[in-house]
């Protein structure tokens, strides 16, 4: 979460005992040789034996002489008038049978959808009129988004929509120009202690202390949260054998994978039991497995009373796991509610595509196709 100070360092070269330089020189060798003819031959005599003595460089092939070619056989149209008028007309066309119409394509039935029975005035974040400008951009454009206690609220939209700043606003990450947030009463940016004891968040650019081990980030998160260190213990190893990190909460972040870097995050994120995780984009770099097992720990999470904010391009799993879902299109909200209010009785994806109009094609990329020799 921001409230965690950058590191110097966050974001920047993966620590951990020197890394062997790896030795390219075969690669090298195979690209000159894919090279035109003149440095083929060099770049042949400069291969290097495993043993470091050259090899011979191979002799060129003769070439093949060139065969004589073939006189065109299309035959030469008509030059004079006579020869034109001499031509036989074509004969007419069979009209073509016409086709078997089409079977109509039946859209395959859209997935159930999670049905949670909320009370809808015990709201746990309310946004109201949410305003951001960048410059000359209006990235949010007076956003109101009401998430009830108990739901798993996912947010959709094509990039650059406005998401990860609605939700940096949402969690007192980034001052809003405009407009309110509140978290179980709490005004995240009057009250912002207040708020932020409440909230846990995996923002989108993860910003770790990741010179620190698995278990000593944790160690921070949790007693920056004021737990005391015996909590903090059993909790780091709840939470790692949860995500499956048990094993690596010994070795530094910065010698984690992408996704198990989100994993120590979430798990970060989570160590005080907050009331509302908002996570941006949290399956992202995820396995499979591994976005199926955060998934569940979340479920979990909600089933006892908590609240997930979460956004995805995964529509897919928007509609598995989310009651209720927020649609953002250039920082405005066409539609929200629960995933069955939204899709509108489709699939999730065909309301998205409709609201978004995002059907790009390729026209005009005709380049892309031609060889580049
Ligand atoms: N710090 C910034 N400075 C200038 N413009 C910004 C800044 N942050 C976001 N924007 C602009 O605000 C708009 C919304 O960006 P945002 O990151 O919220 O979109 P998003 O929906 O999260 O996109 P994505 O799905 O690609 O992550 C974009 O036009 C973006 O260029």
């Amino acid at each position: 979460m921001s409230s965690e100070p950058d590191t110097p360092d966050a974001g920047g070269a993966r620590s951990g005992a020197p890394r062997t330089p790896r030795r390219a020189p075969a690669k090298t060798a195979a690209k000159s040789a894919a090279r035109p003819a003149a440095s083929a031959a060099s770049a042949a005599a400069s291969i290097e034996s495993p043993d470091g003595e050259p090899t011979p460089a191979r002799t060129p092939a003769p070439k093949r002489p060139a065969s004589p070619r073939k006189p065109a056989q299309r035959p030469s149209a008509p030059r004079t008038a006579a020869a034109k008028e001499a031509k036989e007309p074509a004969a007419p066309r069979t009209p073509r049978t016409p086709r078997t119409p089409a079977r109509p394509r039946t859209a395959p039935a859209p997935p159930p959808s999670v049905v949670r029975d909320l009370d809808p005035d015990d709201i746990v974040l309310e946004i109201s009129g949410l305003l951001k400008r960048f410059g000359s951009t209006t990235a949010v454009a007076g956003i109101d988004l009401r998430v009830p206690r108990g739901s798993f609220y996912g947010i959709v939209g094509p990039n650059g929509a406005g998401k990860t700043t609605t939700l940096s606003m949402a969690t007192g990450l980034l001052r809003p120009d405009g407009g309110s947030i509140s978290v179980l009463g709490h005004d995240v940016w009057r009250d912002p202690a207040g708020a932020k004891r409440l909230i846990g968040v995996l923002p989108d650019r993860l910003r770790l202390f990741d010179r620190l081990t698995g278990r000593q980030l944790l160690h921070y998160a949790g007693t920056l949260r004021g737990l005391d260190a015996t909590a903090v213990a059993q909790r780091s190893d709840d939470l790692a054998a949860a995500f499956g990190l048990g094993d690596a909460l010994g070795r530094l972040v910065s010698d984690y994978s992408a996704g198990m870097t989100k994993k120590i995050a979430l798990a970060s994120a989570m160590i005080h039991s907050p009331r509302l995780l908002v996570l941006d984009e949290p399956f992202e770099s995820v396995d499979p497995v591994s976005a199926q097992n955060v998934v569940e720990i979340l479920e979990r999470y909600v089933a006892a009373g908590g609240t997930v904010v979460l956004s995805s391009h995964s529509m897919d799993m928007i509609q598995r796991v989310c009651d209720r879902v927020a649609i953002i299109v250039e920082g405005a909200v066409p539609a929200q509610g629960t995933v069955d209010e939204v899709r509108e009785g489709g699939t999730l994806e065909q309301r998205f595509l409709s609201l978004t109009g995002e059907h790009r094609n390729a026209e005009g990329l005709e380049w892309l196709l031609s060889s580049s020799d």
